[in-house]
């Protein structure tokens, strides 16, 4: 078969939607199909998906794309292999002996682990584990949602206890599915999704976890044999030779294959992948070491800044707010001011990813007044992404002594001219779209293309979407540039510290018992660990106490002991005044421990003065 005869498949599952897209050599798309599936938001900060549904939206843009395909008059059989890519770090479990998911898909978003995140963060060694796995002990990485199931799903607890428990992300299901599930058996994750998990080695070690789960095997993300063949569909007995996680992905579509090079995609979320070869480069301000992709050899390695709001945003004024129908539609709306009327969005609805990690952030938009328009939170919104890119820039400039010349984008908000003007403006570098935008599934394809002999190594992909595409030219000052991203800093540091307050969460203080206080979360949280109220140390030591102000406001349930630990012990008598604290919450503790502390140094200085009289 000649070359121009020969054709690759990419299913590119991501959050929101899932496409399968047919290329040809030169890498142009030449059939496609995309589906919406359903997004389950079942509370406040919870986001799930349906793992079955999400075979299904894959099934179905298999049958509709080759149809459409041979409607062209090809043949389904010149399409040689195909190539997988998806968003990361979703969370599957299923039974290893039946094949059937055991609960929904926790969506990469989902901020339900918060209080896991919060325990796991006061263990010894906890600031370490971003140098063994590159990621940060967040609510974003897969272990935390599949450590939330085990103690909270009794499904997911039984099948661990059987040992029939199977934890995948989206990759390893959607290839086990495909293979034909259970009796094929085919368990593999490719390197740049299993390293979003912190399930490898020590890391899922130090998380605590015994040995009782099943973990993909990890193969590279262009392998001829490791992914195994399509069971069934039009593409029945069709090798699957190529995966990568999506971000990984648009980067190989961007051609981002030497040191240096980087992109930017607006999807869902947003995402920055720098290429630092082929050894990681563990961040100190805020930016993840990820596996870039893996060819054969050693890995290739990226800095990453992930955005958890990007194309997100315009879907919440879209189906939230009802400001417009089509995501298409913002663009109009923001075009129909002249700026943002000074509004700032910190589309914070995860928390804050890269580089801020902050976890009790909520989103809020400031600087709301009688003028505020419609279209001032549309620029507002698409501006929110446009500061966190900067933000990471400057971060990767810290982390890699490097100064980008050029930033690739791609994803659906990348569509928007006026988000991408805004960007080159905000960032003083030229913003560059290329003309076929949708690069994840071209670099999945390109994993499959390579692995199944359609290309032969990456000079021959050069040519590939080279023409025809966009540059965004900052246009206004450094020192505006300056100035607006000063006024988005402050906001971010204004966002801080919601979660956790009165009026966000169910809560319940559990009157003193003993010398002790029960702080219980939200019903969906396990039943509450007992508090011991310290009588001992400083009242100034504890409102000073990091370790316990977290604690506190994270339900994290700390001892005595750790406080202890931290701040010596000095008697004041402290334990007996809190006892006495009826039904008082965690802001009134507060309050009282305040009261506690002003009380004491007023007496001081009384005793002080009376002294010197
Ligand atoms: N013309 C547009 N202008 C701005 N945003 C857009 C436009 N088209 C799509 N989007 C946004 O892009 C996102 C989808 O991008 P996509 O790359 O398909 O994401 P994902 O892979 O995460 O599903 C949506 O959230 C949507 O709001
Ligand atoms: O759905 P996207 O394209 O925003 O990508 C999701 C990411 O993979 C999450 O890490």
């Amino acid at each position: 078969m000649q070359p121009s005869d020969t054709f690759v498949g990419s299913i590119d599952q991501g959050t929101t939607s899932t496409r399968f897209l047919i290329f040809n050599h030169e890498g142009d798309p030449v059939a496609s199909h995309q589906v919406e599936f359903s997004q389950i938001y079942p509370n406040p900060g919870w986001h799930e998906h349906d793992p079955l549904e999400i075979v299904t939206s894959v099934e179905t843009c298999i049958e509709e794309a080759v149809q459409n395909f041979e409607a062209q008059g090809h043949t389904r059989s010149s399409i040689q292999s195909i190539g997988i890519t998806n968003q990361r770090e979703t969370t599957i479990v299923w039974d290893h002996e039946t094949g059937e998911p055991l609960y929904n898909a926790i969506v990469w978003t989902d901020t339900r682990s918060q209080a896991i995140v919060a325990e796991l963060k006061q263990k010894p060694g906890a600031a370490q584990l971003q140098t063994l796995c590159g990621l940060p002990l967040s609510t974003y990485s897969s272990a935390t949602k599949l450590l939330w199931m085990l103690s909270h799903v009794p499904r997911v607890k039984d099948a661990f206890d059987r040992g029939t428990l199977a934890f995948g992300t989206v990759d390893a299901w959607l290839v086990y599915r495909l293979n034909g599930g259970v009796a094929a058996n085919v368990f593999v994750s490719d390197s740049t999704n299993a390293s979003r998990t912190i399930t490898i080695r020590r890391s899922w070690t130090f998380l605590g976890s015994g040995g009782k789960v099943h973990l993909p095997r990890i193969v590279p993300s262009s392998d001829a044999t490791a992914y195994g063949v399509v069971a069934s569909g039009p593409l029945a007995q069709v090798p699957i030779m190529g995966c990568l996680g999506d971000q990984s992905a648009a980067l190989v579509g961007q051609k981002g294959f030497s040191p240096g090079m980087a992109k930017n995609t607006y999807g869902t979320g947003c995402f920055l992948l720098y290429n630092v070869g082929d050894k990681p480069v563990f961040s100190t301000h805020g930016l993840l070491a990820t596996v870039a992709y893996h060819f054969g050899g050693r890995p290739i390695y990226a800095l990453e800044g992930s955005i958890a709001v990007a194309g997100s945003g315009i879907k919440f004024l879209q189906n939230n707010l009802n400001f417009f129908q089509e995501s298409k539609e913002v663009n109009d709306l923001a075009y129909s001011v002249q700026d943002n009327g000074g509004c700032v969005f910190v589309t914070a609805f995860s928390g804050l990813f890269a580089p801020y990690w902050i976890d009790d952030a909520k989103g809020t938009i400031f600087g709301i007044t009688q003028y505020t328009q419609k279209g001032h939170i549309a620029r507002a919104t698409l501006e929110a992404t446009c500061f966190q890119t900067k933000a990471i820039l400057d971060a990767m400039e810290k982390d890699s002594g490097h100064t980008l010349s050029e930033l690739a984008v791609d994803g659906g908000m990348s569509n928007s001219d006026l988000a991408m003007q805004t960007q080159a403006d905000l960032i003083s570098i030229p913003v560059y779209r290329p003309k076929m935008r949708e690069t994840t599934a071209l670099g999945a394809a390109i994993a499959a293309g390579l692995a199944v002999g359609l290309w032969h190594n990456f000079a021959e992909l050069r040519d590939i979407n080279r023409s025809g595409g966009v540059v965004f030219e900052p246009q206004i000052p450094r020192q505006e540039s300056a100035a607006k991203f000063g006024q988005w800093e402050k906001a971010v540091q204004m966002s801080r510290g919601w979660v956790g307050s009165k009026s966000t969460e169910q809560k319940e203080v559990v009157g003193p018992k003993n010398g002790t206080y029960a702080l219980a979360k939200n019903p969906d949280l396990p039943p509450p660990k007992v508090v011991q109220i310290p009588d001992t140390p400083l009242v100034s030591d504890m409102v000073k106490s990091s370790t316990y102000i977290a604690a506190v406001k994270e339900r994290a349930y700390v001892s005595v002991k750790e406080i202890e630990a931290t701040y010596p012990p000095v008697r004041t008598g402290l334990g007996s005044v809190l006892c006495d604290l009826d039904d008082a919450d965690e802001e009134d503790l507060f309050m009282e421990l305040r009261k506690v502390e002003i009380l004491q140094r007023l007496r001081k200085l009384r005793k002080r003065q009376s002294n010197s009289y």
